[in-house]
């Protein structure tokens, strides 16, 4: 009678520690993708299918042994499925054809051996056995896809693999443990059963908030970052990580050299066609610029129509000619819109990030150089002369 207790508590506080998992779930931020957001629908089901696994393992301690054999293993390998759709889905994937039949044969396979076990009066170690087999494959296969479509570079889904591994390692201490019967009595062997469900289960839950959190992580990093409008770096991007990056560049003694662009006359096109062919244009125009640039190049939209490269490794002379070829690149080709052919020039200015100044310093110099360039006629690349300066501040005093 003691041991029905115990184990009915067991019963109900891997219930409760399910039921924590699944209303903790509804608290996760949910991803925009429908696909994405559908995992957190499979891993819910991992939580309620391993508690009725539990459920069925006790049945057999509580003397019900057709009902354990009817639904225990079922219940294991449907929860270890649970886990290989929800990484499927987190990474917005569909289950392959191949697979859903794999699943539909192998929970065929194991409830047919499990009832027919049970029938035959096979010893339990068989049913056993067959669940421990089971468990494996749909982690394996999980595996597979983790290892084959995973992005290294991306937190969340390293995440995904710690988990889907600490799962592999658990069950491999956990099962052969079970299953050669060190503990003895029924009791004991359901409070290493509850021990390893909750182990799963907390796994499950943690890693998979974890994943969850991460990507958006990632995601609001990357628009903090990033204009939305022309897909470029933005301001934010150059106060946090840019200056940080010259001085680095100037530790290892590499030149730096700052680009400032503005579109020419950028005004006329958003009066004359409207505000959403001006923003067609700036599209048009980054694009053509990143054509030219190199990956180590950092583009940022400093403001409404003017960027910023910062180009790392480059001298004078080099990022003076990568000026002139972006110069002519951006006349070469119009913006079509529609019947409209709309042509383009923008200026250039130029400085050095010399070892007496910042970044921040450098691109007043290259503002200074594309003022020059502005009030000396437009397209066209000017590279910075201290006397720009004085001139573009008599200017200024004057106006
Ligand atoms: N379509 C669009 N226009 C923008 C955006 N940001 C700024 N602008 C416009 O860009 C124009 C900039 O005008 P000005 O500063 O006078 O410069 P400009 O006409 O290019 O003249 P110069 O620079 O002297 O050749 C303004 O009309 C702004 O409204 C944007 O995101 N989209």
């Amino acid at each position: 009678m003691e041991e029905v207790i115990l184990i009915t508590i067991l019963i109900a506080m891997v219930g409760a520690f399910a039921l924590i998992g699944i209303v903790f779930s509804y608290a996760l931020p949910t991803p925009s993708q429908t696909d994405k957001a559908s995992a957190a629908y499979y891993a819910r089901l991992f939580l309620f299918f391993l508690w009725l696994g539990f459920v069925f393992l006790c049945l057999r301690a509580l003397d019900m042994p057709a009902l354990h054999a009817a639904g225990c293993n079922i219940s294991f390998t449907l929860a270890a499925y649970m886990v290989f759709l929800t990484i499927i889905k987190r990474h917005g994937k569909q289950p392959r054809t191949s697979h859903l039949a794999l699943i539909i044969a192998h929970l065929v396979v194991v409830q047919v051996f499990s009832v027919m076990a049970f029938w035959l009066a096979i010893p339990f170690w068989f049913s056993d056995v067959l669940l421990a087999i089971s468990v494996f494959i749909p982690q394996l296969l999980a595996l597979q896809v983790k290892l084959t479509s995973m992005d290294r570079r991306n937190p969340g889904d390293r995440v995904l693999c710690h988990l889907l591994l600490v799962n592999i390692l658990v069950c491999l201490t956990s099962v052969p443990v079970y299953l050669f019967d060190v503990v003895s009595s029924g009791a004991q062997q359901m409070l290493l059963a509850m021990g390893l469900v909750v182990v799963l289960m907390l796994n499950v839950m943690l890693g998979f908030a974890a994943s969850v959190i991460h990507s958006l992580v990632v995601r609001l990093r990357k628009q903090i970052y990033q204009d939305p409008l022309t897909k470029c770096h933005n301001r934010h991007f150059l106060q946090d990580y840019a200056s940080t990056f010259v001085d680095t560049m100037q530790v290892h003694r590499e030149k730096v050299c700052v680009l400032v662009t503005d579109i020419d006359h950028f005004k006329s096109i958003n009066d004359q066609y409207g505000h959403l062919t001006g923003d067609r244009a700036l599209n048009h125009f980054t694009y053509h610029l990143q054509q030219e640039l190199r990956e180590s190049d950092v583009l940022i939209r400093w403001g409404g129509e003017e960027f910023l490269v910062v180009l790392p490794g480059c001298s004078v002379e080099d990022a003076s000619a990568l000026a002139e070829r972006l110069r002519q690149s951006v006349a070469r080709q119009p913006v079509i819109i529609d019947t409209h052919s709309i042509a383009l020039t923008a200026s250039f200015g130029l400085a050095e990030v010399a070892r007496d100044c910042d970044l921040f310093a450098a691109i007043d110099r290259a503002d200074s150089a594309l003022y020059e360039a502005k009030s000396s006629g437009r397209d066209k690349v000017i590279v910075f002369d201290p006397n720009y300066r004085t001139d573009r501040a008599m200017s200024m005093a004057f106006q």
